[in-house]
């Protein structure tokens, strides 16, 4: 299978990695978490910087250094897919390349806004796997589960924008729907190699202990406040993931 390496974090070798996000406005608060997760078995830390209210490029390479030798994802979830905060589409692109220009080693992307605004997207993501940064192309659906094959053919679109780990996460309304999630995850393994599938809520949660079973290679835990609904504490989650 298709490996991804980040720095010392290989991706569809073992079991799932656990990324714990950050959900804070401030660089002291989030320094304070990046340390706190540190403590617990996380093997990444997502910065969500569309909670963030300081100067995110003056703050970036601190929060990069303290963290290490954990890597960073950095990652804007916009308004429209979840986030906390709307921004201009061409800043977007722009702020992501500049994190990348400032050593973020894995940047988070989503589908949509690359597919509305497919020219400079494209210009992005080179330029970022031309400045040495990995990349994860995003969709979110907090509100249901699409079809199987609507699902799997995003992972699909997010390969050909040149994707490194294709991620979505979307909402069960009911047990069926996380099969359809798995499914759909499971099919697309065979195309994308490793990639990242989260049905969310308390229905999902099974596809964060055990998704790798179906392609996933990053499960999102949390430690303290959780990002996303069903999120597992990552002491927690790390025990079910070593029971096997
Ligand atoms: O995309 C994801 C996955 C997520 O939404 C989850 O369901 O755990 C949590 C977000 O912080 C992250 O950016």
């Amino acid at each position: 299978m298709r490996q991804v390496v980040v720095n010392d974090l290989v991706f569809g070798s073992g079991r799932m990695k656990i990324c714990v996000p950050v959900c804070e406005k401030t660089t002291e608060a989030v320094l304070d978490a990046v340390k706190e997760i540190k403590t617990t078995p996380a093997d990444l830390i997502e910065w969500r910087i569309d909670y963030f209210d300081e100067d995110m490029f003056a703050a970036a390479p601190e929060i990069l250094k303290a963290a290490a030798p954990l890597p960073v994802l950095c990652t804007f979830r916009t308004k429209a897919e979840g986030g906390e905060k709307a921004i201009d589409p061409m800043d977007y692109f722009a702020m992501n390349a500049q994190l990348s220009a400032l050593g973020a080693p894995l940047v988070d992307l989503e589908l949509f806004l690359c597919e509305q605004y497919d020219d400079i997207a494209k210009e992005t993501v080179q330029a970022m796997h031309d400045m040495g940064t990995k990349l994860i192309i995003s969709n979110h659906d907090f509100s249901k589960t699409p079809a199987r094959e609507e699902i799997a053919d995003r992972y699909k679109r997010m390969m050909a924008l040149n994707a490194d780990l294709p991620k979505i996460a979307v909402m069960p309304q009911n047990e069926r729907d996380v099969m359809v999630m798995l499914a759909a995850m499971n099919e697309s393994t065979a195309f994308c190699g490793p990639l990242i599938g989260i049905s969310m809520g308390e229905l999902g949660k099974v596809t964060r202990v055990r998704g790798g079973a179906f392609g996933s290679v990053m499960t999102f835990a949390s430690k303290g406040k959780a990002s996303a609904p069903g999120q597992i504490d990552a002491e927690t989650l790390s025990k079910m993931l070593n029971e096997n």
